[in-house]
């Protein structure tokens, strides 16, 4: 694996919330792959080769005037990232039933014990999206449903839903990193019937699944949902996340459009997860 460089830059946020997600969510639109929040404000990475000088020129969080942002930059290489990542990295358990912890923790007595090693990949469940996808898994029965994790970061709500007994289980991930991590995670947890991809919905032709779950962002989500409407069965459950309360209006019509029926919503922190059913 080639070392990759970095620019990671240091926010703080006043007063930090819902600026935090807000700047989240913008960054993630403009090429950030991934955040910590620790008690000093957020970390943000993005990798030099993405980077831009003026990158942060048309956030519209840095122009409202209700909160102050102040920022700095640095260039580092994925090692001391990671390192980073995994001193902020603790162990998350969902409705008691499930944790998600890094290999370096202690096993938990719970139902669902998930190892996950996230390295440069989205998805520990400590994000409000990941969490929200965590929690409609547990609610869900996937014995012996085929299964799409789409946009699947670490592989973390695929390796949830194997556990849960789904059948023939398809992850993707449009990020070679991810792609990677996904396949390393996936065998960490005994779940390696399940197969992964790197790409995005161009892969999706002919393919069918009961279960589709995506997490990506309120654009991704828009232009792809004719594609898994097109892929689930009839009966099937689709379950998206990524996107704020402002934007469930947009993506309930497009579903509706496409025959897909609200049926549940989880809101934390302002994001929005849904369910779906064909
Ligand atoms: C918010 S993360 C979710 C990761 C994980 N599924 C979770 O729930 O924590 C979104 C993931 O979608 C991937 N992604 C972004 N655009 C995509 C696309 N068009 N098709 C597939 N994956 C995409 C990103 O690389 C990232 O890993």
């Amino acid at each position: 694996m080639p070392i990759l460089i970095y620019i990671e830059y240091h926010f703080n946020i006043v007063p930090k919330q819902p600026a935090t997600d807000i700047l989240i969510a913008e960054l993630g639109d403009a090429g950030f792959e991934s955040f910590v929040e620790n008690e000093s404000g957020l970390l943000a990475y993005i990798q030099k080769i993405d980077w831009k000088e003026d990158i942060l020129d048309d956030l519209l969080i840095t122009q409202n005037t209700d909160f102050k942002i102040f920022w700095s930059s640095k260039e580092i290489e994925q090692q001391n990232w990671n390192a980073e990542w995994e001193k902020n990295f603790h162990p998350i358990k969902v409705d008691d039933r499930c944790v998600v912890r890094a290999p370096f923790h202690d096993a938990e007595d719970v139902e669902y014990d998930i190892i996950i090693e996230p390295k440069m990949s989205f998805g520990t469940g400590h994000h409000e999206t990941t969490y929200m996808m965590l929690q409609h898994i547990l609610d869900t029965n996937f014995e012996g449903k085929s299964v799409l994790d789409m946009g699947c970061g670490t592989g973390v709500l695929a390796i949830l839903a194997k556990m849960k007994g789904a059948g023939a289980t398809d992850a993707i991930d449009i990020d070679e990193w991810c792609f990677l991590n996904s396949k390393e995670n996936i065998e960490r947890n005994n779940c390696g019937s399940i197969q992964v991809y790197q790409g995005d919905s161009g892969l999706l032709k002919g393919k069918k699944y009961d279960i589709i779950i995506a997490n990506i962002n309120r654009n991704i989500l828009l232009e792809d949902i004719p594609v898994y409407a097109n892929c689930l069965n009839s009966g099937g459950l689709l379950f998206l996340s990524g996107f704020y309360l402002q934007d469930l209006d947009a993506i309930s019509s497009k579903c509706e459009a496409y025959n897909l029926k609200f049926e549940k919503k989880l809101e934390k922190n302002n994001w929005i997860s849904v369910k779906y059913v064909n």
